[in-house]
């Protein structure tokens, strides 16, 4: 490693030891110096700082992967659009960043550091400034879309169907963010639950968490004719083009959305697809009949639903990980593709591992358990970014 890379970590070894520390005295500063900018973000920050201390980390575990660097800094300076952030605000960020450094690596700061710093984040903001400036010669920050159908499946469970008003490109496996009217600034993620479609349209599948503002919103209080914001689709828990080893999906809760448009896009392309849907109870199974119509369409798909509290219909009682054994005796050829509750997707990965599915060919894409997306984690088959010192309280790997 060269020296500015581990110059750097040390000194975010220093934030970790106090994330909520170090992320509120960015912000305090950020917003003191500059307090036009407090109108970018929403009015609870709570996980605005999350997501930024999170941001922060794979920009420092990534400094001595030029490669992974780019593609994470271009993802973000994309992403920045739709907040309506302007490359004169970087600068303004970076002050801030430096401020906070200063006071909570104190022990470690130095002229070197910061000069090692200064110029990480200077290649961050040009990154992530020109990444967003190619975007918007393409493509809009946001999408308006109406919503043509509210299908309350649950007292907490919504099917949404959107149409934005102009097309918005997206692979099946992919998510996008989401803004209601109700509350301004406070984007949420969900996985887009179909494959492209003729017109356009695209589903979401939202659970209603309690307390959960824009998930609240989502399922309670949307009706047809209601507009939402949509961001751009990201994400790279997507199929190979082509003829491909036969597909396993595991959708655990509504992470059976990305799922389905795996399930929709791999229908048409010869491989044998097995989905299972797993579920608490019978009431959990809330597509199943659209699913079973899929299976009618489509003759190499199997939809397994799996209960893990109570028996059901045809349903296989228990939980996925344990009952892979048994479903599968070909483990070590297919591709695998998981997504729901965080325990199930590594409970599953590490099934799957033991039974010989190489980690490469598992892919997943976890959204954080609660409403607010917080994190989205890097696939199973991705690299672990070594980050050390200090890499210890978060891990945008997650650990099978
Ligand atoms: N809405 C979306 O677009 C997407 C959502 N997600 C994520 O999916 C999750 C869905 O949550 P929700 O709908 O409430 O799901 P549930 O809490 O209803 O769980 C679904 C199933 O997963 C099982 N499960 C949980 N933990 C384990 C484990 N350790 N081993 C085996 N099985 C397990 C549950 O069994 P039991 O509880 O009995 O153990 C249950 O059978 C959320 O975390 C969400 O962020 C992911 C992708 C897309």
């Amino acid at each position: 490693m060269s020296p500015e890379p581990r110059t750097i970590k040390e000194c975010f070894a220093r934030l970790e030891a106090d994330p909520a520390g170090a992320t509120g005295y960015f912000y305090a500063r950020l917003f003191a110096a500059e307090p036009q900018l407090r109108a970018l973000f929403p009015p609870a920050m709570g996980h605005q700082h999350d997501r930024f201390f999170h941001a922060l980390l794979r920009i420092v575990c990534h400094q001595d992967n030029p490669g992974e660097l780019a593609g994470h800094l271009g993802r973000l300076g994309r992403g920045h659009r739709k907040y309506g952030v302007r490359p004169e605000h970087y600068a303004a960020v970076g002050a801030a960043l430096t401020a906070t450094l200063r006071v909570f690596a104190a022990d470690a700061w130095s002229a070197e550091t910061e000069d090692a710093w200064t110029a990480a984040y200077r290649h961050a903001a040009d990154t992530m400034i020109g990444a967003a400036e190619r975007d918007a010669a393409q493509a809009p920050p946001w999408w308006a879309a109406e919503v043509t159908a509210h299908d309350r499946r649950a007292p907490d469970l919504a099917v949404v169907t959107l149409r934005p008003e102009r097309p918005l490109p997206f692979s099946a496996g992919q998510h996008l963010s989401v803004q209601t009217a109700r509350w301004p600034r406070m984007w949420r993620r969900y996985s887009i639950a179909n494959a492209p479609r003729p017109d356009g349209t695209l589903r979401l599948h939202v659970r209603a968490r309690p307390g959960g503002w824009v998930s609240g919103a989502l399922v309670r209080f949307t009706a047809p004719g209601d507009t939402m914001l949509l961001g751009p689709a990201e994400g790279a828990m997507t199929l190979a083009p082509g003829p491909g080893p036969d597909v396993l999906l595991v959708g655990g809760g509504t992470g059976l959305a990305p799922m389905k448009a795996l399930a929709e896009a791999a229908a048409g392309s010869g491989r044998g697809i097995r989905l299972l849907v797993a579920a608490r109870t019978a009431d959990g199974l809330y597509d199943l009949p659209a699913l079973r119509r899929l299976e009618s369409a489509c003759p190499r798909l199997r939809v397994v639903p799996v209960l893990s509290r109570a028996p059901g219909g045809s349903a296989l009682r228990g939980r996925v990980p344990d009952l892979l054994p048994r479903l599968l005796d070909d483990a070590g050829d297919l591709t695998a593709y998981i997504a729901g509750p965080a325990p199930l997707v590594r409970g599953t990965v590490s099934a799957l591992q033991r039974l010989g599915t190489p980690l490469q060919r598992i892919h997943h894409d976890l959204l954080a358990a609660d409403d607010p997306v917080t994190s989205r984690r890097a696939p199973a088959g991705t690299p672990s970014s070594s980050c050390p010192p200090g890499r210890t309280t978060r891990s945008p790997v997650p650990r099978p």
